[in-house]
Parts: C-alpha cells; sequence; structure tokens
C-alpha cells in the first residue's frame, strides 16, 4: 500500500511525497507554496489536517492546513510573538501550544471545529523563567535565554516545555479556556540543553534528548525539582567521530519505536562538517557519506540503556526523521545534501534499517506520515 509523506523546512513550500514500498520508489507528487520556513509539522485531529510553524526569529507564525490531491492548502495563520520552532496539538483538540525558540515562550492557541486557528482567542504569552539570568551560563553560545524547543503532552494535559537554554523541562498547565502556567520543572545538568523528549509507551517515564550534551537521559513520571534523572546521561555521538570534536555537533530528534518499548531512535546533525568546524584538531580522516542515527536499547523496565547502536544514512544534517505510524518505515532528511530517504525497519530490536527509497528534496526539516 503506498503511503503519503508531507515534508516542510527551510522552503517556502510543503512537498507531498507518495512511498511506494512495492516499487522502492519516493515521488513528489505536489510542492505547494505556504508561509515561509515551514520547519515544524502536527497532525490535527481531523482527517488530512495539519498544523505548521512558519519560523522566522522576529515574525514567526503558525497555521493550519489541509492536504488533498492538489498538494497543501493553508486554511489559517496566527501570530506567535516570537521566533517559534514548534507546534503541539492538544490531545483534547482543543487548541495548540506554540514553542517560540526565540524569545523563549510558549502559546496557546484554541482552534474551531474545522481545524482552523481561532481568531478571536489565544492566551497570553508565557516567558519561560531563566534560571542562569544573572549566572555564567554553562554554553554561553546557546545558552544566552529561555529557548523553548518543544512542547509535549502526558496525563491530564500537563505540558512538557523543553527549554534548550535553561537545562530545564518546565511543567506547565492550561488555566480556564487559554491560560498557561509554570508549575514546576526537571532540572537537567548544566549544559545539557534539552532538545526534544518522549515519554514511554507505559506513561512512567519521560525521556529526554540534550542537544548540547549529545546525549540522552530519563526522568520519572511524576517527578518535581527535587528529582534526579532515573540514569545518567547516555551519548549518542559514533564512534567515527574522535575525542573532542563533538562540541560542533547538534543532536535533534528523539523517537521510541511504535510498536516497541525498548527501543529509541536519536539523530545525529554535523558530522561532516566536524573537521571544518574544529581547525584546530587534525582533519577527521574518514569522511562519512552523512550522519548516523542512533540506536539506543533500553532495559527492560526501561530505566537505562543496554546499548547503543548506530545506522549510517546518506544524509548531511539529519534535523529532520520520523517512523510511519506501523512502525515498518523510517523517513530521513538532510537538511544540507536536499535529499529525503525511507529506510524499512528489521531486526527483533528494530536496529536493523534497510533503504528503500529516496528523492531530492531541498532543506526538509520534518515530516509527517499521513
Ligand atoms: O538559533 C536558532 O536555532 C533554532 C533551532 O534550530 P534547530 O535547527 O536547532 O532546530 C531556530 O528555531 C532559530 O530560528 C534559530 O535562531
Amino acid at each position: 500500500m503506498p503511503y503519503t509523506l508531507l515534508a516542510g523546512g527551510y522552503r517556502s513550500s510543503i512537498a507531498a511525497l507518495a512511498f511506494d514500498p512495492a516499487a522502492g520508489t519516493l515521488t513528489k507528487v505536489s510542492d505547494a507554496h505556504t508561509p515561509i520556513n515551514p520547519s515544524w509539522l502536527e497532525h490535527a485531529p481531523a482527517k488530512n489536517t495539519f498544523y505548521a510553524v512558519s519560523e522566522d526569529e522576529t515574525n514567526g507564525t503558525v497555521f493550519s492546513a489541509v492536504v488533498n490531491d492538489d498538494g497543501v492548502q493553508v486554511t489559517s495563520e496566527r501570530k506567535t510573538h516570537g521566533g517559534p520552532c514548534h507546534v503541539h496539538v492538544n490531545k483534547d483538540g482543543s487548541g495548540i501550544v506554540v514553542a517560540n525558540y526565540v524569545g523563549g515562550s510558549v502559546l496557546h492557541i484554541p482552534t474551531n471545529a474545522d481545524g482552523t486557528l481561532s481568531t478571536t482567542s489565544e492566551s497570553p504569552v508565557l516567558s519561560l523563567p531563566f534560571p542562569y539570568e544573572n549566572s555564567p551560563k554553562p554554553n554561553p553560545a546557546r545558552q544566552d535565554a529561555p529557548h523553548a524547543h518543544q512542547v509535549l503532552e502526558g496525563e491530564n494535559g500537563l505540558l512538557y516545555v523543553f527549554d534548550l537554554g535553561s537545562d530545564r523541562i518546565y511543567h506547565v498547565i492550561r488555566q480556564g479556556e487559554s491560560g498557561l502556567k509554570v508549575v514546576d520543572w526537571n532540572q537537567c545538568a548544566p549544559g545539557f540543553g534539552p532538545r526534544h523528549g518522549v515519554v514511554s509507551h507505559d506513561g512512567k517515564l519521560l525521556y529526554v534528548l540534550g542537544e548540547l550534551g549529545h546525549a540522552v537521559t530519563a526522568f520519572d513520571i511524576p517527578s518535581t525539582h527535587d528529582y534526579h534523572p532515573v540514569f545518567a546521561p547516555v551519548g549518542i555521538i559514533p564512534p567515527s567521530v574522535p575525542e573532542g570534536y563533538s562540541g560542533s555537533m547538534d543532536a535533534a530528534e528523539i523517537t521510541l519505536h511504535p510498536n516497541d518499548p525498548r527501543t529509541l531512535y536519536v539523530s545525529n546533525r554535523l558530522e561532516l562538517d566536524a573537521s571544518k568546524a574544529n581547525p584546530t584538531l587534525p582533519p577527521i580522516q574518514e569522511r562519512q557519506v552523512g550522519d548516523a542515527v542512533a540506536v539506543l536499547r533500553l532495559k527492560a523496565n526501561g530505566k537505562g540503556v543496554e546499548s547503543v547502536s548506530f545506522v549510517r544514512t546518506n544524509c548531511d544534517t539529519i534535523r529532520a526523521f520520523q517512523i510511519s505510524a506501523d512502525g515498518k518505515y523510517a523517513a530521513v532528511a538532510g537538511q544540507q545534501n536536499e535529499l529525503v530517504e525511507v529506510y524499512e525497519i528489521g531486526g527483533d530490536k528494530h536496529d536493523q534499517w534497510k533503504l528503500v527509497a529516496a528523492a531530492p528534496v531541498d532543506r526538509v526539516t520534518d515530516f509527517i506520515w499521513l
């Protein structure tokens, strides 16, 4: 059965790609104009409807869109009052919450029954606290201010807001129709830079990816700022990167296999630029063809990592990868080399990926599988 993928990124359109597993083909069927830099996409409850941020450091927006045979059509758009990088869709279908990386804030916008964004209502912008305001920043270049990077929903509407700038995952609740309030947080190690996370299948653990720490850790659910991680950070840099080069790499995406609570995938970025970014170190001799996805095999109780292996792709700078809902395929994009690849996921631990289709698409930073 053919699959459809939508690909957004640092471009001014969203591409619809048809993936036919039987034929081994990935074909661009449309590429419809949208607001600039549709860099993150999320499904809406209504079929063939989705939301995306339009990433701009000062004039960011979020928009709703539908997709049909003619491609993507934008149906509504709102300002986010910051530079957005992620949009979350409330589980109860009541609205969306945007994470503004630039501005370090979150904003709730209710949605209408047809999936469009309300034009009359939104929460006040919730600016995240900044614990490093009057103290040395662990990573001054990246932690100059709060930087909200993802909003993830747990149970009972609790929102986890990953703040790369503050080394915290804020716990945020909704108040009234659309207010937002910080009620607690999980504290990561200084300089960890929490970017994205995922809740374990049983809902008991929050796995957290540190973009700046190049590692994964986890917190109990529920837990408060007094809790320590349930395991120390486990690195995700491939062995092909010699000691000392990791500082110029940025981890990006984390996801669990949908049918296997013990297999966690994490993407690396910028391995191909590592020599250029570290001119004082001896150049890396063995040049890779693309970045690697780390496969973390979790312990049976989820509270530790048994092993880390790597899948080598041909994609340069993997900001985007998404697993199909049936768990059979991984779509991976190279933001810098204009390449989208689809891998078939095999092996009893879902750690064997076989390249089955590819297509050129420029500057892709996120997908959704329809
Ligand atoms: O510095 C910035 O980084 C963020 C995040 O980019 P990413 O590639 O690490 O996801 C971006 O949203 C923002 O526009 C930019 O100023």
